[in-house]
């Protein structure tokens, strides 16, 4: 497989031949993809495009006919000549004029459909993608790609494309009019299209480099600021303020100097294409003017290539005005349909298998997991755990706890064997159906911008108040709710609404028992929980694991008081498994902690 799948080489300035091709052709199909439900219009754009500058280029002609024809009938008394070449003037002047607005009005239509196709596209998609791609992709870069990268597209749909697209229509029907009025002169404007091809590839090789760089550092940058910000306690707890200035300071400075080569690399390629263009025109001049006195070439015909001559360039300079956004807009096209391209590991599948009402039975056989490539975590296990128990697990730090907790949860897909839950496999479930079976409550307990009330109601969408309160109730939250400012409609991230960790705790307890789950997995749930409300939670703890599936990771030896079943996990093996006075009597590792427990107790 080549090594540009997805976001592997991100960070690759220089890509191999194959790479680049590769790369090229994943952003073209990302914009026919976005482009094709707006076939109709495109086609509409391009018409009107192509009608408007044709008119706009055939005014030198008709002022050469003017000249040419229609004086010298005028002279001979015939004013009509005058009356039609006038008319045809002014018809193609309201022409050009008209279908130029509407065009420009098309372009932005389709530009920022698109637009907005590929923002929601990146949202939803990276919302989509597995935990394991998260975890390895930080939320710095995500931030970028849909920040940065799709704001450099912005800057050229908004604008770019339309002068783009009608700057070089309109060269090419003005080169045309020229090679019309004179072959001769036409093959000089053609000449010269032979160095400004040249200056463009050599512009389009280097910026490409310097564009790619620029998005990677810009990420770089973001990431950089992302993480002092989102990790600000730290920072301060540690006094990291001086090192993080002079580490974001050295990214900033990198960015600097890749913008000034960017506009380096412009200041070289504008000027010479004026030159180009200045020269062209005075050669015209020159030749066309001993035509004239020879007698080879009418007066008006001069004049008409002068004229044309001098618009063929016109857009060239803002052609490569955009050209340089062009080549932005290209390299953050690549790194969004990078990310575009990753596919989630964790699947939903095609034919789910249904289950309706789960009872919690979970069988790992012969089961094996690791965490991408990387070397075997949960070594071949396995383990049956019946409908209703509640087993706790405990090991020490890194030793695989969580990451069978994951597994239930099904974040992750096991790198060999099989995870039952009532008897089918983790992979066949809907998302629905596991989502309703299996609940998570994990140590960070989020909470989402909204009130106390939303965020309970997340465990069952269009819960009544009533089963809100009552939830809360049921794990001891309904108190402190109550004493906050607008009781369960305070707004947790205004002042005043904010909650304490063990309150954020509390809140995601009632969330989990709405949510009524079969299997519950608390995960250090219980960790920022000071003893008080630990011994309000072991009683709301004890009514919320009722009937269920539990499996609780907890460092506390007393939140494991109150399972059936310990489990201890070492280096990724379970090494003993038994209710919890068994492995006391036994004397082994979980005797070891559970005295160590007692004696820090007294
Ligand atoms: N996302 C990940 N990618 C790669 N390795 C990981 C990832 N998460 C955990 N690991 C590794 O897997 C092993 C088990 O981690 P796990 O989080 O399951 O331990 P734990 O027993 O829950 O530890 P703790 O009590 O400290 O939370 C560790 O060696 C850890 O480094």
């Amino acid at each position: 497989m080549s090594r540009s799948v997805g976001v592997a080489n991100e960070d690759q300035i220089v890509l191999g031949r194959a790479d680049r091709a590769r790369v090229r052709a994943r952003s073209w199909a990302l914009l026919r993809l976005l482009a094709s439900p707006l076939r109709r219009m495109l086609a509409l754009t391009v018409l009107l495009v192509v009608v408007s500058n044709a008119a706009r280029a055939s005014f030198p002609l008709i002022i050469a006919w003017a000249i040419d024809w229609a004086l010298p009938e005028l002279i001979a008394d015939r004013p009509m000549a005058l009356g039609i070449t006038g008319g045809m003037y002014l018809v193609s002047a309201v022409l050009a004029g008209v279908l130029l607005g509407w065009y420009n009005l098309c372009t932005a239509k389709v530009s920022q459909a698109m637009l907005l196709d590929l923002r929601l596209r990146v949202f939803r998609h990276t919302q989509r993608l597995s935990l394991e791609f998260h975890e390895n992709y930080t939320s710095g870069r995500i931030i970028s790609r849909q920040t940065s990268d799709l704001e450099t597209l912005r800057e050229l749909l908004d604008q770019g494309v339309s002068q783009l697209v009608s700057g070089a229509f309109f060269i090419l029907f003005t080169a045309a009019s020229i090679f019309i009025l004179d072959w001769r002169s036409g093959l000089l404007v053609l000449g010269a299209a032979v160095p400004i091809a040249i200056i463009f590839h050599w512009y389009q090789r280097r910026s490409e480099l310097v564009y790619r760089e620029s998005r990677v550092v810009s990420a770089r940058l973001i990431t950089s600021f992302v993480e002092t910000m989102t990790g600000i306690r730290a920072v301060k707890a540690f006094r990291r303020e001086r090192d993080n200035d002079e580490r974001y300071g050295n990214v900033a400075g990198e960015y600097r100097d890749n913008s000034i080569r960017s506009i380096n690399l412009f200041g070289v390629l504008q000027p010479s294409l004026v030159l180009i263009g200045n020269l062209t025109v005075a050669v015209v001049l020159l030749l066309g003017g001993f035509r004239v006195l020879e007698g080879g070439l009418a007066v008006g015909t001069l004049v008409a290539l002068l004229l044309a001559a001098k618009r063929v360039f016109q857009p060239v300079e803002s052609i490569a005005m955009f050209y340089s956004s062009l080549q932005a807009a290209t390299a953050a096209l690549e790194k969004v349909s990078g990310l575009l391209e990753e596919e989630p590991t964790v699947v939903e599948p095609a034919r789910p298998v249904a289950l309706r009402d789960a009872e919690g039975r979970i069988v790992f056989t012969d089961a094996e997991f690791g965490y991408g490539d990387g070397p075997l975590v949960m070594e071949r296990f396995t383990l049956e755990i019946p409908a209703g128990q509640t087993v706790a697990v405990v090991g020490q730090t890194g030793a695989g706890k969580s990451t069978l907790a994951k597994l239930i949860a099904r974040f992750y897909d096991l790198r060999a064997g099989s995870l039952t839950l009532d008897g089918v496999e983790l992979r066949d479930l809907s998302n629905t159906d596991l989502r309703r079976a299996v609940v998570m409550v994990t140590q960070e307990a989020f909470l989402f911008s909204g009130s106390v009330a939303d965020n309970i109601a997340l465990g069952k969408p269009g819960a009544s108040p009533e089963e809100i309160i009552l939830a809360a109730r049921a794990v001891g939250a309904h108190e402190f709710i109550l004493a906050l400012p607008d009781g369960y409609d305070t707004d947790v991230n205004k002042r005043g609404g904010r909650v304490s960790a063990g309150q954020r705790q509390l809140i995601s307890f009632a969330r989990a028992f709405l949510a009524d789950p079969a299997v519950l997995i608390l995960d250090e749930a219980t960790s920022s929980l000071d003893i008080p409300s630990e011994r309000l939670v072991q009683e709301g703890l004890r009514k919320l694991l009722g009937e269920r599936t539990a499996l609780i990771i907890a460092h506390r030896l007393s939140t494991v008081e109150i399972a059936d079943r310990v489990l201890v996990v070492h280096d990724g093996r379970i090494v003993e498994d038994g209710s919890p006075a068994r492995l006391v009597a036994d004397g082994g590792r979980f005797a070891a902690l559970h005295s160590a427990w007692r004696d820090s107790l007294v």
